[in-house]
């Protein structure tokens, strides 16, 4: 294989966003009630007015402007429920009992809240005890929203507030970007899943569980998960079947310098050029990326929080970018809460670690433990700081990326 060329986290993070923005554009248009998670392809407009008629906003009486100062006892005509409609226009002196969400008859000047009233004669009068306002509890038809009016921008990820908002102006389908299609390819000869005895030398994987429900979270379609053993001629087999089905093939483990390590060669092989081979940072600096006809290539550490570290600082900002999101890193300025003595290295670090705001300022702090081959931390988690120091002082500022949490 060609000499690994390793390059700066930056330009390895362009590199990798270029490769992303090959998939973006293909579009589908879905029910609403499949829509959560997606993007819009286009601006969605109102069709309508929201609401569709002037309404009561609470329970009480619809009187004209005549009466609402309260002067007379009213006659009470009728009542109003939601979902009924009034067929007579009101008279001065006369009233409707009214209920929440029921559209008011022509000529009422406010609705005066049942608190507001005294009832006379079993309920066939009322007097008003206080004065209502013009326009007292009436919410005007189109006050939400009026044909023509944008509702929701083009590339929005959709959440469940975007899907109230499209059910209330009556949209049916909303047209969305595809998801991305990822196959998630696991190596190493050591893992075995939960729920197999562990056998001497094995260990329990724990980089596919991840990767699957991250992508699944930040929007990706899992087309396939398999575990493949370290044979060069399986593990090719595997890539380029997945290639042909899926946008994305990610790949975690073998991608360092050991006698099982074919995941470069494999790529370089099928991509013809990578274009990441090693980038500049700790940890994680084994990931390599290509390309074959639209399907990006990637392979990711086999070390867990190297790996977790490569996917929130290198591969999601590509996935979601393929989804036409951008996301703008470590761009949360933080303070130290305690000083940090590491060992030196020439290039930039991840710290995995804990943060929260303090008195409105963000606050930082490093995982004592950073080994990239260690998981359980990963459960404290809540930022990533980016350092290109070794030693830095308490109360110093630093830039921090918050974290998602994978839920989904
Ligand atoms: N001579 C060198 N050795 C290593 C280098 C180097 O530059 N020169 N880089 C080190 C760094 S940094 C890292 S990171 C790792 C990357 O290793 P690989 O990506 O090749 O991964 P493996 O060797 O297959 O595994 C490493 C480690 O992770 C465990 N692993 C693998 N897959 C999983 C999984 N799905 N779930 C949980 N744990 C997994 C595996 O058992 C190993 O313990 O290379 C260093 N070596
Ligand atoms: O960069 Mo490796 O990711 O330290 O274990």
């Amino acid at each position: 294989m060609s000499k690994m060329v390793p390059i700066d986290y930056e330009e390895a993070l362009q590199r990798i966003l270029e490769l992303a923005a090959s998939s973006q554009n293909e579009a589908e248009s879905l029910p609403i009630a499949q829509a959560l998670g997606r993007i819009t392809a286009e601006e969605v407009f109102s069709q309508t007015h929201v609401p569709p008629f002037h309404r009561a906003m609470m329970d009480g009486y619809a009187v004209t402007e005549a009466d609402r100062q309260g002067n007379q006892p009213l006659k009470v005509m009728g009542r109003l429920a939601a979902g009924d409609w009034p067929a007579e226009k009101l008279q001065p002196g006369t009233c409707y009992k009214i209920m929440t969400g029921a559209p008011i008859p022509e000529g009422t000047a406010a609705v005066v809240r049942h608190e507001w009233c005294e009832v006379l004669e079993q309920g066939n009068m009322i007097r008003i005890l206080e004065i209502a306002a013009r326009g007292e509890s009436i919410q005007n038809a189109g006050m939400d929203g009026k044909p023509g009016e944008l509702l929701i921008p083009a590339r929005t990820r959709l959440y469940a507030e975007h899907l109230a908002i499209l059910s209330a102006f009556g949209q049916e389908r909303v047209r969305v970007f595809h998801k991305p299609r990822v196959s998630i390819l696991t190596t190493g000869s050591e893992l075995i899943s939960p729920g197999t005895p562990l056998l001497p030398g094995k260990i329990y994987g724990s980089n596919g569980m991840f990767l699957e429900n991250a992508l699944r979270a930040d929007g990706a379609h899992i087309v396939r998960h398999a575990h493949i053993p370290d044979q060069r001629e399986k593990l090719q087999e595997a890539i380029e079947n997945a290639a042909h089905s899926s946008d994305w093939v990610i790949l975690t483990g073998g991608v360092s310098k050991g006698d099982f390590d074919f995941v470069p060669s494999i790529l370089e092989n099928i991509a013809g050029k990578l274009s990441i081979s090693r980038v500049l940072m700790r940890p994680g600096g084994p990931f390599v990326a290509g390309k074959v006809n639209q399907c990006k290539l990637i392979g990711l550490s086999g070390n867990p929080s190297a790996m977790y570290i490569q996917y929130h600082v290198l591969l999601r900002p590509a996935i979601l970018y393929s989804q036409s999101e951008q996301i703008h890193l470590f761009e949360t300025r933080a303070r130290l809460a305690e000083d940090i003595h590491l060992k030196s290295v020439p290039h930039v670090r991840f710290l995995r670690s804990k943060a929260r705001i303090i008195d409105g300022v963000w606050h930082v702090w490093p995982s004592e433990q950073q080994s990239p081959g260690l998981v359980r931390g990963l459960a404290d988690c809540q930022a990533i700081m980016k350092s290109q120091e070794s030693q830095l002082k308490k109360e110093s500022w630093v830039n921090i990326q918050i974290l998602p949490l994978a839920f989904s």
